[in-house]
């Protein structure tokens, strides 16, 4: 059960929960899985080096055929010459994606023409392709290979061709409050689209959590005993407490969020599954019948659009 919620904060907890981007992976079954997100929705297919980027290019395409706003992930050191990226840039406008997201990528060079994530960015803006939305990575709890000070300078460097960032896997939403304070103090006003791991196994999570080197949270899930038990058994491990924390942090008007990316690692009925129970529940509880009767034209959900 869910422990009882302050008015505001459950509000928030609605308002981040009603609208979230859902990440998966273009691999084997991954239409199948995508099937089971609400039509429309809005989806993200990563990049892997492995992978190359035909694959993110082609499931994108696919997505957005069958009514998805879909939104690549286009890897810099993927791509190896402006032919190439010109002509990914094409096949992404003619198909009507119109938000991409846009990182250095996971290869450990480039040995084509873009090194890092700022340098596609300057691409893509000459290119002559537009897209209303543009993504860029951001790291609340640092990043294992890169120190803070070259992470702010590249966020800073490219908050003229970006409109809004996403934050990377993280289990501590104090540390995501402590980001989105630093971004205010560094000077800038990036929306932040907050990253969050959805409905997973436990050891998938921290399989993957491994992979991509999500250092301080997984301490912080392993010097929490109750986190480390959730994850170590065979149930599946869910965001509340996060998205509760981002909540509370909303309600005292701490932090501006502009909403939710979901890492479904493509596990994404149980995601749904569970979105779907937590909405109802807040419905439920939010707003009792009588007073949802006597304010009917003033819910309180409806004065917080994001
Ligand atoms: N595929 C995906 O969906 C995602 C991938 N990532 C990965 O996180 C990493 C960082 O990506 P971005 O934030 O886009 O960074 P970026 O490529 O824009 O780099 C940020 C800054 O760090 C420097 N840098 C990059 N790699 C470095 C390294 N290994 N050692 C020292 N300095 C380095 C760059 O020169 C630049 O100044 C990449 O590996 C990226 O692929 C992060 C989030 C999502
Ligand atoms: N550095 C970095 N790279 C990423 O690709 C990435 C992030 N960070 N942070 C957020 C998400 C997490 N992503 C991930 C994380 C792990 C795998 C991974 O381990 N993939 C394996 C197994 C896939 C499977 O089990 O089906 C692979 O072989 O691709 C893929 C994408 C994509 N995003």
């Amino acid at each position: 059960m869910m422990k009882q919620l302050a008015p505001g904060v459950k509000r928030w907890r609605q308002t981040l929960l009603s609208n979230p981007r859902f990440e998966v992976l273009p691999v084997a079954g991954a239409l199948e899985r995508v099937t089971r997100l609400p039509a429309g929705a809005t989806v993200t297919v990563t990049a892997s080096p492995r992978r190359g980027i035909e694959d993110t290019i082609a499931f994108t395409e696919t997505l957005a055929a069958r009514g998805y706003a879909a939104v690549p992930h286009l890897a810099a050191r993927q791509f190896s010459d402006e032919t190439q990226l010109t002509n990914a840039l094409r096949r992404l406008h003619d198909a009507g994606v119109d938000d991409l997201f846009v990182v250095g990528g996971d290869a450990s060079a480039s040995d084509g023409a873009f090194p890092d994530g700022l340098a596609l960015l300057k691409a893509i803006d000459a290119s002559g392709y537009r897209f209303g939305r543009i993504g860029v990575p951001s790291y609340p709890e640092g990043h294992p290979q890169i120190d803070d000070d070259t992470l702010w300078e590249a966020l800073r460097a490219k908050r003229p061709y970006a409109t809004y960032t996403v934050t990377q896997l993280c289990f501590d939403s104090d540390a995501i409050g402590r980001f989105a304070a630093s971004t205010r103090m560094h000077g800038f006003d990036l929306p932040i689209v907050v990253g969050v791991p959805g409905v997973v196994a436990p050891a998938k999570l921290l399989r993957m959590s491994l992979r991509v080197g999500v250092g301080d949270s997984l301490r912080f899930v392993r010097g929490n005993r109750s986190m480390a038990r959730r994850l170590l058994t065979p149930r599946a491990y869910r965001p509340d407490g996060i998205v509760r924390g981002l909540a509370g942090q909303m309600a005292e008007g701490r932090v501006t969020l502009a909403g939710l990316h979901i890492y479904t690692f493509n596990e994404t009925s149980a995601t749904v599954r569970w979105l779907e129970q937590r909405l109802g529940h807040a419905a439920d509880e939010d707003i009792p019948a009588h007073v949802y009767k006597d304010v009917h034209e003033k819910r309180p959900a409806d004065d917080h659009a994001v």
